[in-house]
């Protein structure tokens, strides 16, 4: 079977995605993180009155002329204002995101004033018409949608949709991902290693990546290398509901590694099997039922970046995010000379380094897919394409960003 490019597997599982998950109302509280199910409009003006910028004195900008004294006649502060209005001559004492009185176009700062609390100050420095003013509106006006469906809410839009006055927001539910590692050698981080074991890493790793993307991890635990132990924890996950099912590991060509056939078994339809991507090159990906299935490569760097190209963007795509599949990569360039590549796309594990005056990219010597250490020393991956030429330092390149 000839080996799937990235591009065209990353597509194929998109296009595999039955829809975006529904949707759930939570208070402001909870929502951090998650993804607007639909568009926010604002229910107020803000600011909903003109108000002062500074600390300082509300007047007529005529008035504001270095050497002109004005008689103080009362104070607007900040849920207080001044319920007069101020005439030719007269200030106002303000406090910054009080009311602007009634007659008054400008701010005068309290330190362009002489005599600052007393009952008469003296304009040391000209101010201008609509100086420190806000207007009415300044920020946005009622009805106006500033947030839109797909939108992650990160603290801005937090603060924003609390400053629109919705106490509440639309949001997707979670998708949830049934993780489930497979192997004979694998025992838990804590428990006794025997000879020929070693401990499962993988779990824990997806894990964290689904729950960054927005989702939430089901740990389904270690399937032991035989038909009747995958398909009980195949069984758990479709019983779980589970959008996505990520099996680790047995995705290879080996005498145990069962996954694809148990799977099937289960119903999977196969959708591709084998990238074009070094590491990696053992994915698969199927539908089983309304489920989409992942099986990701054991290797631990593998599963990892198969997380970052194809798992992310899954959630991203189940959560109505605006284009999941765009290209993870962003400019650089090289630190060291690299060979020509082969037909699988290259994810080297990299860090950045200042070399002839700027920051350049610097990937390790060994890459071997089993090499979690590097990985958690990388920054970034840089991206080789198949049959890339021979590239040189200082030469640009793409990468994905880790940290
Ligand atoms: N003849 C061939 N052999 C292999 C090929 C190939 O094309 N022809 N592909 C290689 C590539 S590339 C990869 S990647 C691996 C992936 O194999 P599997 O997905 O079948 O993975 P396993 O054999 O189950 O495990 C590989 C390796 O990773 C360790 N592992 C597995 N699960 C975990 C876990 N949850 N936590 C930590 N480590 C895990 C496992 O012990 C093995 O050492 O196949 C190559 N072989
Ligand atoms: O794809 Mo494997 O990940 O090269 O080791």
């Amino acid at each position: 079977m000839s080996l799937t490019p990235v591009a065209v597997a990353l597509r194929a599982l998109l296009d595999s995605v039955p829809g975006t998950t529904g949707a759930e109302t939570l208070p402001l509280a909870r929502c951090a993180g998650r993804v607007l199910a639909a568009d926010v409009a604002a229910l107020r003006t803000q600011p909903p009155f003109a108000n002062s910028a500074m600390d300082g004195y509300a007047a007529r900008a005529d008035d504001l002329q270095p050497g002109k004294e004005l008689r103080v006649i009362g104070e607007s502060a900040a849920g207080r204002g001044f319920s007069g209005a101020v005439a030719p001559g007269e200030t106002v004492r303000i406090f910054t995101g009080a009311p602007l009185p009634e007659g008054t176009d400008a701010i005068l700062i309290q330190e362009h004033a002489e005599g600052v609390d007393g009952p008469v100050i003296r304009v040391t420095k000209a101010a201008g018409r609509g100086q420190f003013v806000r207007a009415a509106g300044l920020d946005f006006g009622s009805g106006e949608i500033l947030l839109a469906a797909g939108r992650r809410l990160d603290s801005a839009a937090l603060g924003l949709a609390a400053a629109m006055g919705h106490p509440e927001l639309p949001v997707r539910r979670k998708p949830v991902v049934a993780i489930l590692a497979t192997g004979d050698e694998l025992v838990l981080p804590g428990e006794p290693v025997g000879p020929d074991q070693i401990v499962a890493s993988n779990s824990y790793a997806l894990a964290a990546l689904v729950e960054q993307a927005g989702g939430t991890a089901l740990d389904l635990g270690i399937a032991r290398d035989n038909h009747p132990d995958l398909a009980a924890r195949i069984e758990a996950a479709k019983a779980a509901n589970a959008d996505v099912l990520i099996t680790l590991g047995g995705a290879s060509v080996g005498a145990h590694d069962l996954v694809q056939a148990a799977l099937k078994a289960q119903g999977m339809d196969l959708g591709f099997w084998k990238i074009a991507m070094r590491p990696g090159k053992p994915m698969m990906m199927g539908r089983l039922g309304p489920m989409v299935a992942l099986g990701l490569p054991g290797n631990p760097v593998s599963s990892i970046v198969c997380g970052h190209l194809f798992v992310t963007p899954l959630i991203e795509a189940l959560l109505g995010m605006a284009e999941p599949e765009r290209d993870r990569g962003e400019p650089a360039v090289l630190a060291v000379d690299l060979p020509a590549n082969d037909e699988r796309q290259d994810y080297l594990r990299s860090t950045f380094v200042t070399e002839a005056g700027e920051r350049r990219v610097k990937p390790f010597p060994k890459q071997d897919s089993s090499m979690l250490a590097n990985l958690a020393r990388a920054e970034a991956l840089v991206i080789r394409p198949v049959f890339a030429e021979p590239a040189k330092a200082g030469d640009p390149c793409r990468i994905i960003r880790l940290r």
